[in-house]
């Protein structure tokens, strides 16, 4: 007999607070330093468990053939490394931009190895699920661990910092920039200095993907023109959301009231954990009781 639809999973959005782009290793993926700052929003996510094999998303997304979903990939990889054998039907709740460089796909794949392991009860420990993670996306790693953290290497070197509270307004030009375009660009700098943790000001970094996407995407120049009138802006990730930064939610707020509506938008708290972190703890802890 099938069980039932389990509660939601949080599927959350990411920003690079900056990004700076060291060097390349020798297989040709780029060496960086960036601040993941984890937000309060993003997807949701239910599974329900079957006792067949399938792996089934009941609302697949437009333009992603279901083998490439993220999603079932993470479960299908799950499933054979553990050797289930059960399987599990997957209804997606999808609100963050696809190729907004806020995570969305990195995420929906951590989400799925994390909710999947307690509910096949694989046992895996977050440094495994990381593992099985970095072979899906370079960004899943991070989203496993849920915590805003500075990364280092090709963003597999992770060490959770604590920084001041702030709100981020999250704007798309409402464009799809491919991650595996920028950093295949020749003009793209590759020369940044190491910088230390601590002497880190958001003033003093910036991200070396944005002149080459401004320069090839004008939407993008255009949106962060518009933005940086009113706060201090920044691509995120490789493109083509721009974020604001906001002491409170009210100025955010007032700022995305002005947006014109070419743009689409959404205000985000930056949290130190996860809400997909929280989850994993809330779940562990009922399930030792
Ligand atoms: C730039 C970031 O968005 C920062 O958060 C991520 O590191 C990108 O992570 P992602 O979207 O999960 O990227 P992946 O799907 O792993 O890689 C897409 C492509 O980007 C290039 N890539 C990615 C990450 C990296 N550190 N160096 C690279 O050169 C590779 O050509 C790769 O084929
Ligand atoms: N579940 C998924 N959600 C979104 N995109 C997916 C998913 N599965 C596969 N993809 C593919 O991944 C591509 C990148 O999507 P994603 O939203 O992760 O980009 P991104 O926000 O730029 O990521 P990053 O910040 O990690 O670079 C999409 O264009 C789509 O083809």
């Amino acid at each position: 007999m099938d069980n039932q639809l389990t509660d939601w999973w949080p599927s959350p959005a990411k920003l690079n607070l900056f990004l700076h782009i060291l060097g390349r290793n020798e297989r040709g993926y780029h060496l960086l330093q960036t601040l993941f700052q984890m937000l309060d929003v993003g997807d949701k996510l239910a599974f329900r468990l079957t006792n067949d094999e399938k792996i089934i998303l009941t609302n697949p997304l437009a333009g992603v053939a279901d083998e490439d979903n993220l999603i079932v990939r993470a479960a299908r990889l799950l499933q054979t490394t553990c050797k289930v054998t059960q399987g599990v039907t997957i209804t997606l709740d999808k609100h963050l931009p696809m190729g907004g460089g806020i995570g969305g796909g990195s995420s929906n794949a951590a989400t799925t190895l994390v909710a999947l392991n307690e509910l096949w009860k694989c046992k895996l420990n977050n440094t495994q699920l990381a593992e099985l993670g970095l072979s899906l996306g370079a960004d899943v790693p991070i989203f496993i661990h849920g915590e805003t953290a500075f990364a280092s290497g090709v963003g597999e070197k992770v060490f959770p910092v604590k920084i001041a509270p702030k709100w981020y307004l999250v704007a798309n030009p409402g464009i799809h920039v491919s991650t595996a375009e920028v950093f295949a660009a020749a003009e793209l700098p590759r020369n940044s200095s190491a910088i230390n943790w601590h002497d880190y000001k958001f003033e003093e970094t910036r991200n070396d993907c944005q002149t080459l996407v401004t320069n090839r995407h004008p939407e993008v120049a255009k949106l962060l023109q518009w933005l940086v009138h009113y706060a201090p802006s920044r691509m995120t990730g490789t493109g083509a959301c721009v974020f604001a930064t906001f002491a409170s939610q009210a100025q955010a707020m007032e700022v995305q009231a002005r947006l014109p509506i070419e743009w689409t938008s959404f205000i985000a708290k930056g949290v130190d954990q996860s809400p997909l972190k929280i989850k994993q703890q809330t779940v562990r802890a009922a399930s030792d009781m």
